[in-house]
């Protein structure tokens, strides 16, 4: 079921620039970006075969992200290469919009789950990992079939359906693992700076924290509105103008 990209010709109410807009990409960058995204969909399919695997086995989302963190980290850090990939123009797509949505998922691995250890077996941790999990196979794999002008219809479906459900439920569980971590936070004056200092600087990490819950309120609308216009745009073919284009 490849799409009739496959010679350029373009698809019955998909984005008719695309291809062109492929073929202008230099064959280094197109090179690169087929590497990244074969690596990126073999590296959360590894994830996701992993977490099933810890679930049959032991019955309990208990320890799960204990068992899969290294993969996590590591695929999930590599993705800040998308932020360099638009600054740089070989993809083309928004800094801002890029850049908040990898931006708070490095924060929620690194700064979140992996150093507050008691909130790593809140369920709201599976709900992010799974959401993230489907999305990214489905996101990277359409990534390389478009680069490779085979690109199945369900999986084009798929990018641009599976969001409408799996963005808010992974947001949810972001935020309520967030919330998890307060107490802890609170308690331990984790990454907190306190005053008299000799720098005169005082931070305090709970309320970031807080401040960041607060932010999704403006930026999950823009971010689900924005793949709401891409879905209209790919699956409908209808012209989209984007505010910070
Ligand atoms: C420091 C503290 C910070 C705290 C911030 C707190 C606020 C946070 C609020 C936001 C919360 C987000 C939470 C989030 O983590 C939750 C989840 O992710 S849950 C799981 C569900 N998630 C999703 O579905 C994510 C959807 N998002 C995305 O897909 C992208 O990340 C996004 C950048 C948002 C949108 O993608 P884009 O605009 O690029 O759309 P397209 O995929 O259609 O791509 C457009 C064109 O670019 C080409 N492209 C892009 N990347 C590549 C690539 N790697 N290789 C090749 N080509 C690429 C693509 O093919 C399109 O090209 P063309 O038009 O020519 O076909």
């Amino acid at each position: 079921m490849a799409s009739s990209e496959e010679d350029g010709a373009p698809e019955a109410g998909g984005d008719r620039e695309a291809p062109r807009r492929r073929r202008r990409l230099g064959s280094l960058a197109t090179a690169w970006l087929t590497f990244y995204n074969v690596a990126m969909t073999a590296g959360w399919l590894v994830l996701a075969i992993a977490m099933v695997r810890f679930y049959m086995e032991k019955g309990t989302h208990r320890g799960l992200y204990k068992s899969i963190q290294k993969t996590l980290k590591f695929f999930q850090t590599f993705a800040l290469l998308e932020i360099v990939h638009c600054l740089i123009g070989i993809v083309p797509t928004s800094v801002l919009v890029t850049g908040v949505q990898v931006s708070s998922r490095i924060f929620m691995v690194w700064l979140v789950t992996h150093s507050i250890k008691p909130i790593q077996n809140e369920e709201s941790v599976v709900l992010f990992l799974v959401s993230w999990t489907v999305t990214e196979i489905t996101r990277y794999s359409f990534y390389t079939f478009s680069l490779l002008n085979h690109l199945p219809y369900f999986i084009k479906w798929a990018r641009y359906n599976f969001f409408i459900i799996l963005y808010p439920v992974g947001v949810a569980g972001e935020l309520l693992t967030i919330y998890a971590a307060l107490p802890y936070v609170k308690k331990t004056g984790m990454f907190s700076i306190r005053l008299p200092n000799k720098y005169n600087v005082s931070f305090d990490y709970y309320y970031f924290l807080l401040i960041t819950m607060a932010s999704y309120i403006p930026l999950f609308p823009q971010l689900y509105f924005h793949m709401l216009r891409q879905r209209r745009k790919v699956l409908h073919g209808e012209a989209v103008v984007e505010k910070d284009e």
